[in-house]
């Protein structure tokens, strides 16, 4: 019952993704329950909706994985009852094993409020 992608998952963020070419995207709106300051969504959710995406680009090719490091950049407050566009990418792969992602929340506008890098290695499936 994954936190950020199920759908039965009472207190999980529900998202839903879809390939556009090489970047994996999705949409969320945050509501009061996820605010850190008044107004603005909080930042460890943040990082969690970012974390999913990058981790959803490699899902959706099959490949099996688990987040071991990421470092996120937040430039501008994401305020809460705002439609928000979440993209992933992937900029590298060394040994066929770690895989160097990277993505970014844009709000309405186009602006790039947070940006993301992070490390994920390939584990059996049977491992999760
Ligand atoms: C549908 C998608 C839903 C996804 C949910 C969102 C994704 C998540 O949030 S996952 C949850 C958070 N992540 C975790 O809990 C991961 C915890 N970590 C682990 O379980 C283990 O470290 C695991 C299984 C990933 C790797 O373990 P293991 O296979 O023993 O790796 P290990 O032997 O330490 O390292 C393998 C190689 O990778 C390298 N390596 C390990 N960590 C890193 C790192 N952070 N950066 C670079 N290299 C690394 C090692 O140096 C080693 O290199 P070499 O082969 O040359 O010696």
């Amino acid at each position: 019952m994954c936190f950020g992608c199920s759908p039965a998952n009472p207190i999980g963020l529900k998202l839903k993704f879809k390939m556009d070419g090489d970047i994996c995207r999705t949409e969320f709106e945050a509501g009061e329950e996820h605010q850190g300051w008044n107004g603005y969504m909080h930042g460890g959710l943040i990082a969690a909706l970012l974390d999913e995406t990058m981790a959803w680009w490699l899902w959706l090719k099959d490949i099996s994985i688990m987040t071991v490091e990421m470092n996120t950049r937040y430039s501008i407050g994401v305020p809460i009852k705002t439609r928000l566009v979440v993209e992933s990418w992937c900029e590298e792969v060394k040994r066929d094993r770690l895989y160097l992602m990277a993505g970014r929340i844009i709000l309405p506008g186009g602006k790039t409020a947070v940006k993301a890098t992070a490390k994920f290695m390939k584990i059996d499936p049977a491992q999760i």
